[in-house]
């Protein structure tokens, strides 16, 4: 494939601000001429919709086994790089993401205890070499996200999905290999912190990609 536009993706636990933020981004670069695709994981496609469902409702008491759960989300993947994520690079649109791998890694891996390797052998397969430019992994501790989601949640009169239904333990051990993956791959990832005020996060991420920007061209 020949790629022309950057590929960014957004990630961190629940509540943490990513979708907030994912505007903020997008708004950024399109500001400079360029053109922005705006999408999301697991999902980003009608078809991959439909995974997502399947992955975030309770679906009653059956639970959902973790080898289950990881297809899926390659699935979903697998689609959505197909249908939307290498059509717009190829065509020199940016792709701004609402999580990616780096959240299989965290939430399959560190949450459920899954073998890296065996996500490794599924990027692979799936990915075929093809991972973002730059990630921004929002980090906060997570009372303070969970407060933020129980808001959210409080406003928008929302029930909690399979994943926001885990607990405290899960949720620790998935911001753990966040950190750990941004430890192992400190060219790409980013760490911004989002404990603080959405200015400041703000602030922080123009900075960060009015830099990125600069380096890039
Ligand atoms: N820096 C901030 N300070 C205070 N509140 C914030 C901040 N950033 C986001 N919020 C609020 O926190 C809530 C969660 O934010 P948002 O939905 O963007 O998080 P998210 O990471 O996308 O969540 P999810 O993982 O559930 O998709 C929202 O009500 C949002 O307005
Ligand atoms: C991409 C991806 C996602 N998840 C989980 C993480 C979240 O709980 C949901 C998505 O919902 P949100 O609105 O983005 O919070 O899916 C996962 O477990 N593994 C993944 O690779």
């Amino acid at each position: 494939m020949s790629r022309r536009g950057r590929f960014i993706t957004l990630e961190g636990g629940e509540g943490v601000g990513k979708s907030t933020n994912l505007s903020l981004v997008a708004d950024h670069l399109e500001a400079r001429g360029l053109e922005v695709v705006r999408t999301r994981e697991p999902g980003g496609t009608p078809r991959a919709e439909a995974m997502r469902r399947l992955l975030l409702d309770p679906f009653g008491e059956e639970p959902l086994d973790p080898d289950a759960e990881l297809l899926l989300i390659f699935a979903a993947r697998a689609q959505h790089l197909a249908r939307v994520i290498r059509p717009a690079l190829e065509r020199g649109a940016w792709v701004v993401c609402d999580r990616f791998t780096d959240a299989t890694y965290a939430y399959q891996g560190g949450g459920r205890g899954i073998d890296r390797a065996r996500i490794a052998e599924l990027e692979t397969f799936v990915q075929q070499g093809l991972e973002p430019d730059l990630t921004l992994l929002l980090d906060m501790p997570m009372a303070g996200s969970q407060q933020r989601l129980e808001g959210r949640l409080d406003r928008e009169g929302g029930r909690r999905d399979r994943f926001e239904g885990e607990r405290a333990e899960f949720f620790e051990a998935v911001r753990r290999a966040y950190l750990a993956q941004a430890a192992s791959a400190p060219e790409r990832m980013t760490v911004v912190d989002a404990a603080v005020g959405l200015e400041e996060v703000q602030a922080q991420l123009r900075r960060l990609l009015d830099r990125k920007l600069a380096e890039w061209t």
